[in-house]
């Protein structure tokens, strides 16, 4: 091993790359390279420490680490650095902001909700700028430089709008007379004393000042614009959905902003509405003293312009080796060149069948190309000589039937590339694994589908196959719309006492209006419970925040008997001066709305009750974060009542709800003796013990949820002597269930994929509207377009599937739905609800779980898969599991 040559290794999932990266780093030390001379670079914060523990294990293996006194490992040999780009570029930055011409060091606005924030801030922006454009349009106003409404070779958006808005309000007072001070409004409303962002704060802030330019804007409009002829602004909107196709335009601006960035694009090079978008996007981030992940890369690239810098850098990293290489963007790719193109002791690592970060701007095939040019193809001669590429083909994570699955999935995600074509070798499995079969299963429906998965998950635990945490889940997504794929098969996991995480995302149980919804239950079946009685309160009356909680429990103070908080708001209902007008008004109706709430109880039936509370209630407060609305609500396809009460049907938490109720009636022995009787039929009126044990049932299920780490019991409290059992009881973990993107780099010995169907898995390619489709008929060019786009897509699911699958040590379990789990796709999609593309068609039509099955007899008949010839060419096993 020549340590001081470039080299790029290439292979499959499971094939020890990034083993082989660390034992790379290892030899490295061993032959005298000083690790703090190491700089070994990964693409996300779990990889970066997955990388550190690694080389830890392996420097101890190989004598570098010595045990300390109290059993720590203590470094013989300092340790290599090992970080992501995006914390390495920081780490540049904050030694040499000042070099950028920054007179403070930038916060990094890290999350995507936080991008999203700043999105929507910069679309305000954008009207702003146009309404000001017009003010100053109407008040003759020479034009300044920058912004336009009618050139579409200039940006809408410009900076600097506060100070010419100082213009225009100067020269409304001499003309019109217009001042702030006289305007007649709404009050400003009373801040919320919640604990909020400062990028909340500071969104606030300029929301309040953009909301006074606007109201400017209305006065001029009304007093001149209306006159000359001009549209209003403010009724005609910018419409952005030409230029963002897709159902989500706000998602769809995110992704082109997250693409032109990591190709390092500035928005002069788009047409005016991407370009106003891109540039307000980095203004916004500017204003606030912010930047993006992208834009770290950006100012760490433009560091290393300076020689001094740049030289620094190389003299103390010579060594640089890079993982997942594939997921890399033009700027990491060009930073790596720039750091070192001289010097090439460089070692890249990655898999072009597991890019998928492609919406992303990773540019996988280009990096490849880059770095065979730059350091292996090239005669050039540097210091370090011509550098090589190694092939991995031996898979050592995986049994043979899911490593031969896998190259089946790959196959179609080259995408006519002849680079990736020379870099593909298939993998194998070790010879000495045993052939498992892949399994795989049509459900009828997905409450089948989830008491399957969580059936065999109990069984694979029962048996001792493994502990729970050697086990995942892995959807596409875990919130799809409003639909979260993954709850039923939480609520299935609960019933069954399996300990679970969701990584990656929220678990269904977790979310905002199943608290509502349990709140609200809560307070029927129990009129003292306050804490329940104020989030109902808080949520759902008009109005009233903290401040008017704070004046009705102020009812309660100097009190001799207790009082409860409902007692509290119903007198404070009466006071006309305790609470303002307003919140006097919304606390009345809440008051009255829970009044007929609870005349229901003991009129109709427990499920009647909480449908009811849910689509009068719950229904109204928007979901959690989720970043997009429901596909079908948004496209407007949806609209006869009937319809509508099939979506409030589908959500995931009146599911949740309705298969508590369910399972209530279906095993009645769960609640304490004296409650028995009062389950015993479901559709006879709901009584209050009844209230009270589908509240408990409910509160149950949602403690034993934990949406982080492992799940602990709370209650548990261990005993001297008990450690031990404890210990194992906690290392033994959890079921993890994530998204496939969370799962990359990770394996378990036993995967279930489920929803293995056609626009689930893959979802289905929207980047062509109707009207695209209808002119590309007319138009070979754009047919062409749309044809590689969408061919693009689907390599990349395909690699997402790839990805899924190659999770999977001992057992890979797949799950195709033989309708689609909610009533709008359905509408969207066509009723069929095909397989996966991804499943190879011998694999296709396999035994059926029904609802009336009983999941031990699944694919009892051995002889209907054979008569099908399932597994023909397969030998290695493939076709359907008997049983799960
Ligand atoms: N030479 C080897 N002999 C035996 N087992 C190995 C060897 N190299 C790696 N492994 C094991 O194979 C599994 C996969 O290794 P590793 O994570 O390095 O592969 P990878 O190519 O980086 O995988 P992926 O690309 O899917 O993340 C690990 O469990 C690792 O311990």
């Amino acid at each position: 091993m020549d340590i001081d040559k470039p080299l790029l290794i290439v292979a499959g999932a499971g094939s020890g790359k990034t083993s082989t990266l660390c034992a790379r780093v290892v030899e490295m030390i061993k032959r005298g390279v000083d690790p703090q001379r190491i700089l070994v670079i990964t693409f996300t914060n779990k990889a970066a420490g997955e990388l550190k523990t690694r080389i830890q294990k392996y420097m101890r293996a190989s004598g570098l680490l010595e045990p300390h006194d109290d059993g720590k490992p203590v470094a013989k040999h300092r340790l290599p650095h090992a970080s992501t780009f995006h914390s390495w570029c920081f780490r540049l930055i904050m030694c040499h902001y000042a070099e950028l011409g920054w007179a403070s060091c930038p916060l990094v606005a890290a999350t995507e909700g936080e991008h999203m924030k700043v999105l929507g801030l910069a679309v305000e922006q954008i009207e702003d700028c146009r309404r000001l454009v017009q003010c100053e349009q109407m008040l003759g106003i020479p034009a300044a430089n920058g912004g336009s409404n009618d050139d579409p070779n200039q940006s809408i958006y410009f900076d600097g709008a506060e100070q010419r808005w100082q213009r225009v309000l100067q020269e409304a007072l001499d003309r019109t007379g217009f001042s702030f001070d006289k305007l007649e409004g709404p009050e400003p409303p009373a801040k919320k004393p919640a604990k909020r962002s400062k990028l909340a704060a500071k969104a606030e802030h300029t929301r309040e000042q953009l909301t006074l330019m606007r109201m400017l804007y209305q006065h001029l409009y009304a007093r001149i614009g209306q006159q000359q002829g001009l549209l209003d602004m403010v009724k005609h909107e910018l419409d952005f959905t030409g230029a963002f196709v897709g159902k989500d335009t706000k998602r769809e601006m995110m992704n082109f902003i997250y693409r032109a960035k990591s190709r390092g694009d500035g928005p002069e090079l788009y047409p005016q509405l991407e370009r106003s978008v891109l540039a307000a996007y980095n203004g916004t981030l500017r204003r606030y003293g912010l930047v993006d992940f992208d834009d770290l890369l950006k100012a760490a690239n433009e560091l290393l312009d300076n020689e001094k810098i740049i030289s620094c850098v190389r003299g103390e990293f010579p060594y640089l080796l890079v993982d997942e290489f594939q997921d890399f963007n033009q700027l990491q790719t060009r930073l790596v060149l720039r750091m070192q193109a001289s010097i090439g002791r460089v070692t890249a690592v990655g898999d072009e069948r597991q890019s998928i970060y492609a919406f992303r701007g990773a540019a996988c095939e280009s990096n490849f190309r880059i770095f065979l040019e730059t350091f292996v193809d090239a005669q050039v001669q540097r210091t370090s000589g011509a550098g090589s590429m190694e092939c991995l083909t031996r898979n050592y994570r995986s049994h043979q039937s899911i490593v031969d699955f896998g190259n089946i999935v790959a196959r179609d995600t080259i995408g006519g590339s002849k680079l990736l074509e020379r870099l593909r070798v298939p993998l194998r499995a070790q010879e000495s694994t045993p052939v498992v079969p892949v399994s795989i299963w049509h459900a009828d429906d997905k409450t089948v589908e989830a008491a399957m998965v969580a059936d065999r998950i109990k069984r694979l635990l029962d048996d001792g196959a493994c502990l729970p945490s050697e086990i995942a889940v892995l959807s596409r997504c875990l919130q799809f719309g409003q639909y979260r794929p993954t709850g039923l098969i939480e609520l299935e996991l609960l019933r069954r006492g399996i300990p679970y995480v969701v990584r990656g995302g929220q678990s269904a149980l977790k979310s905002k209006r199943m608290q509502l919804l349990m709140a609200m239950v809560r307070v029927l079946a129990n009129s003292d419970d306050d804490i329940a009685f104020e989030h109902c309160l808080v949520e759902l009356a008009m109005d009233v925040g903290p401040v008017s909680v704070a004046r009705i429990r102020s009812l309660g103070n100097n009190q001799v008997a207790r009082m409860s908080l409902s007692e509290m708001a119903a007198r404070a209902s009466k006071m006309p001066t305790l609470l303002a007008r307003d919140a006097r008004a919304g606390l009345m109706v809440f008051l009255e709305q829970l009044d007929d709430l609870r005349k229901r109880v003991g009129c109709v039936s427990l499920r009647e009750l909480i449908e009811s509370l849910f689509a009068k209630h719950v229904a109204l407060v928007p979901e959690d974060d989720v970043g997009t609305a429901n596909p079908a609500s948004a496209k407007g396809s949806i609209g006869t009542s009937d319809e509508k009460v099939k979506q409030e049907e589908e959500d995931p938490v009146m599911l949740l709800a309705i298969a508590v109720i369910d399972s209530l009636f279906a095993s009645p022995d769960v609640l304490p003796a004296d409650m028995v009787d009062c389950a015993s039929d479901p559709k006879a009126p709901c009584s209050l013990p009844l209230l009270r044990a589908f509240s408990s049932q409910l509160c149950l299920m949602s403690s034993a949820a934990e949406d982080s780490g492992r799940v602990t019991k709370p209650e548990r409290v261990i005993k001297p002597g008990q450690e031990k059992a404890e210990k194992s009881v906690e290392t033994s973990g959890a079921v993890v269930i994530t998204t496939v993107h969370q799962a990359k780099g990770l394996e378990w010995a036993h995967v279930f994929v489920p929803h293995f169907n056609e626009n689930l898995f893959p979802m289905g390619y929207r980047g062509a509207t109707k009207a695209d489709k209808a002119r590309a008929v007319m138009d070979p060019r754009l047919r062409e377009e749309l044809d590689r786009g969408e061919a693009a897509h689907y390599c990349e699911e395909g690699r997402l599937a790839y990805v899924a699958i190659t999770r999977a040590k001992v057992g890979l379990y797949i799950t195709v739905l033989d309708e689609y789990p909610m009533f709008w796709m359905s509408k969207m999609f066509g009723s069929a609800c095909r397989s996966s593309r991804y499943l190879p068609s011998v694999m296709c039509g396999v035994t059926k779980a029904t609802k009336q099955n009983d999941f031990d007899d699944y694919g009892d008949s051995d002889d209907s898969c054979n008569s099908r010839g399932y597994g023909r060419g397969y030998s290695r096993g493939y076709g359907r599991a008997k049983r799960w």
